[in-house]
Order: structure tokens, then sequence, then C-alpha cells
């Protein structure tokens, strides 16, 4: 054994510091404030002692876990609340004028269906489409459903191969698995460090009989945005259609599908201050992309997708694409700054925290952080008081920390500690600032209790370190 001295000292503290899925229940206590305490033993059936709060004070005590007041919400790419101006525009189709956008035969059936097509074209200007091209959905989820295994499904026999990459979401990594249960063959490109695509592997792994490129357009826990003018250039001159979930993108980035090359697009409501439960999915035209349906039924939206359309929910959505398009350029602007604000305010107070997934090639409203020498779980525990999402396994049914940060190449122990902040439209400099201090808190302390920081700030290089094994 080659360990050093100052490490072997050390070594009887670790299991608390790497908890790899809950093993690290007393680091957490210990980190966590005292009007957050949380102890992950309690399991989720246990009985709430007080549940609620709807703002402001009060002790709110969920899934085992008591929060002083509502935590600031600061994880805008797994929602965003619903804009007022949004809800204004829904409210009268749940009311007054609820009827069925299919009924051709009276008053309420034909003000509904108009209100149906109104939002269609709203949602077609935000991405450059013909109203005709965009079919309403129930998230980017079926979306992507469609578009993977419906497109592969409706071409199965002439076209076998699909390329995707690593860092796609689950559903359409899971969509992919699918067709390979069903024989189809699948190419998972890994990306580079920054979590772009490599444009030459793409290229080189399009076949003869590759059916689509299917590759996002904002990762939703990195933020990275790839070059979708480039890969849709690339798939028009290999004759390959070219899908991109831009569940993340829409409003948040400028779209153009035809200058983009894009042939499918799938598009999610609540991630633009929309209802949750209403998507929708760009069909080109010309030259027309043809899908087997997911849904049998009365032929709705044009047979792509059986069932009714619901109208609040699909007016919700173009209401709130038709707000994303007038006010992109401001929100991004703010929400750049305030990322700055919690880069900067961060970093300045403590060391050896770096961004994962290209800076450059990002959306603002994404800061995805590791903090080197620092427990996953102890930190988000620590951090009750800001609603934030983590790569790390604990706060994840696998074992396993987030593929998308391992897909980058980052190592375990710095994807176990990264914390995704998601900043939107609503976020105010004050939640910014707040954040900060939370994080800068917690962070101090957990590395007061870590020997590995200590051991690093003695110049010792931690990977040249054998742990000696019980
Ligand atoms: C990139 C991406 N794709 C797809 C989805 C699924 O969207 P929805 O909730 O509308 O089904 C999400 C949301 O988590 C996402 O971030
Ligand atoms: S498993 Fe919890 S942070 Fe690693």
């Amino acid at each position: 054994m080659s360990t050093s001295s100052s490490s072997r000292v050390l070594l009887g503290r670790l299991p608390l510091l790497f908890c790899r899925r809950r093993l690290s229940t007393a680091a957490a206590a210990a980190a966590a404030p005292a009007s957050a305490s949380a102890s992950a033993s309690e399991g989720e059936g246990k009985k709430e002692e007080e549940v609620g709060g709807g703002g402001g004070g009060g002790v709110i005590s969920m899934k085992g876990v008591r929060i002083s007041g509502r935590p600031l919400y600061l994880d805008m790419q797994a929602t965003t609340p619903v804009d007022p101006r949004v809800l204004d525009a829904m409210l009268p189709f749940y009311l007054s004028r609820f009827g069925n956008p299919h009924s051709r035969t009276h008053l309420y059936g034909w003000e509904s269906d108009a209100a149906v097509e109104a939002a269609r074209a709203q949602v077609a200007a935000l991405i450059g489409a013909d109203p005709k091209e965009v079919f309403f959905t129930s998230g980017a989820t079926e979306s992507n459903n469609i578009s993977v295994k419906g497109l592969m499904r409706f071409h199965r026999d002439r076209k076998r191969h699909v390329v995707t990459t690593q860092t796609e979401h689950k559903c359409v990594l899971d969509s992919c698995r699918w067709l390979q249960q069903e024989g189809f063959e699948v190419t998972y490109l890994p990306v580079r460090p920054d979590g772009l695509v490599d444009l030459d592997a793409l290229a080189a792994a399009i076949r003869p009989d590759t059916g689509l490129v299917s590759v996002m357009a904002v990762n939703n826990e990195i933020g990275v945005v790839q070059p979708l003018e480039d890969i849709g250039c690339i798939c028009r001159d290999k004759g390959v259609p070219f899908h991109t979930d831009a569940a993340q993108a829409l409003g948040k980035i400028p779209i153009d599908v035809a200058r983009m090359g894009v042939a499918l697009m799938s598009l999610s409501g609540h991630k633009i201050y929309g209802p949750k439960g209403v998507g929708a999915l760009y069909l080109r035209r010309r030259p027309r992309v043809r899908v087997e349906p997911q849904m049998s039924g009365g032929g709705q939206e044009r047979g792509i997708r059986s069932g009714t359309v619901p109208t609040p929910l699909a007016v919700g959505m173009g209401a709130a694409c038709e707000i994303a398009a007038r006010e992109m350029d401001y929100d991004n602007r703010r929400i750049a700054a305030l990322q700055a604000r919690l880069l900067e305010g961060i970093r300045s107070r403590v060391d050896d925290v770096v961004v994962n997934g290209s800076v450059e090639h990002r959306y603002p409203g994404n800061l995805n952080l590791s903090f080197a020498y620092v427990e996953g779980e102890s930190l988000l525990m620590g951090l009750k008081e800001v609603a934030v999402s983590s790569g790390s396994a604990c706060t994840s049914a696998s074992l396993e920390p987030s593929y998308v940060l391992r897909a980058l190449g980052v190592d375990e122990d710095m994807a176990h500690t990264s914390i995704r902040f998601g900043i939107g439209r609503f976020t105010t400099e004050a939640e910014i600032d707040r954040a900060v201090e939370l994080t800068v808190q917690q962070v101090r302390k957990l590395r007061e209790m870590s020997p590995l920081y200590e051991m690093a700030k003695a110049g010792i290089d931690l990977k040249s370190i054998q742990w000696a094994q019980h």
C-alpha cells in the first residue's frame, strides 16, 4: 500500500463523505441547517406532520424533509410556472367556451376549433413552420416517441438504422431501445467533453440504411446548444430526416426549421410558461415526412394523433409561444445577467467550481456546476431552501450518477457533486443572491469536514493515492 501518511490518518473519515446513494445520511444531516434538517432514513411513507404552506413562513414537511417556508425555485428545466397571461387566455376554454373542437354542428365546436387553429399558428410562428405542419400532442415525450418509433416503423422495410447521441433525454433513448428490440440498429454517438456532438463522427455514422438522425437542440441537464444548422446540413446532404427534441429550446433560442434543416421537432408546453400535459410535433410537409401513428381512434390531428385536442391546453401553449416570440430577447438578456451573477457570486467565494458543458454554446438559463471535494447528497440536503436538481445518483432511481455528465467524461466524483441551477423569466436578483449565499455557506461547511479538500490544499495529488481496502 502506498498511501501517504496524511491520507492514512484521514481514511477513517472517508465513509462519511462518499455516500454512493444514501449511505452518508449522517454527513447529510450534519450538513443540513437546523431549519431544514433531513434524514434519508425517514422514508417516503412517513406520515407528513405538516404539508402545504402556499408560500411564506411555516414549516413544511414532505418526503421526510422539514423545510421552513417554500424553497426558492431554481429548477426551470424541470418545469416552469404558468405565465398569468397564459392562464388568462386558457380560462374561457374551461368555462363558457368548453366545446369539443371536433364538433362540427354548433357554435361551441366552431369556436373551440378556431381557438385550436389560432394556437397552432402561434406555435408554428415561433419555429418558422406552416401551421399545417404542427400537431398537438400530450408533450415532448409523446412527440419524441412518434418521431423515433413512428418514423422508423413507417419505413421499416427499407430503413433499419438510427443515429442519436448518448446525451439525449430518456424518452428518445428509451424509444431507441424499443426499436432495438424490434430488430433495428442504433448508433449512440458519444459527445465531446463540452457536450457537443462531433460533426465528423455524426456524418461517418450515417449509413445507406439510416432512416433517422435524432439530436436534441438544448440539453436538459447541461444546457448546451447543439449545432443544429450543421447537423441539418449533413442530414440534407445524406438524404436522412433530422429530428430534434427541442423541449428545452423552444422559446429559449431562435428556431427556424427550414434554416436548420429539421424534418421533425418535438416541443413541450410546460417548459415555456405554458401548461403541463400539452406539446406539439412538427412534421415537415415538403418533402413530406411520414410516421406511423401511435394512437388509433377518431383520426384527429390529421390522423397523426387521435384523441380530442385539449382546447385550453393548446390555447395555453399557443399563448406561451406568442409571448416567447415577443419576449425571448428581453428574457435572455435578463437570464444571462442572472447566470453571470450566480456564477461569479459563487466563484468569487469558493474555488474548484467547474461548469459542466460548454459555456459558450449554452442556453444561459441552465447552469450546471460541480463542486470538487463536496459530496453531492450532503450538498443537496444542505440546500433544501433552494429547489434545484442534481445529477447525483442519490436523487434518481438508478445507482449511477448522471449519464449525461458521464458521457462528457466528467469523472464519477465530480458527477456526484453536480447541481443544476435553472433560471427563468420570473427569477429575481434577490433569489440569485440568496442561492449564492446558501450554496457558498454549504460548500464551505462541507469542505471544512472534508479530508480530501484538506489533502488537496496540502498539495497531495489525490489521483496518486491508493486507498486501503477493508
Ligand atoms: C429535453 C427534453 N425532452 C423531453 C422532455 C419531456 O417533455 P414532456 O414533459 O413534455 O413530456 C423533457 C422534459 O423533461 C426534456 O427536458
Ligand atoms: S450517491 Fe449521493 S451524491 Fe453520490
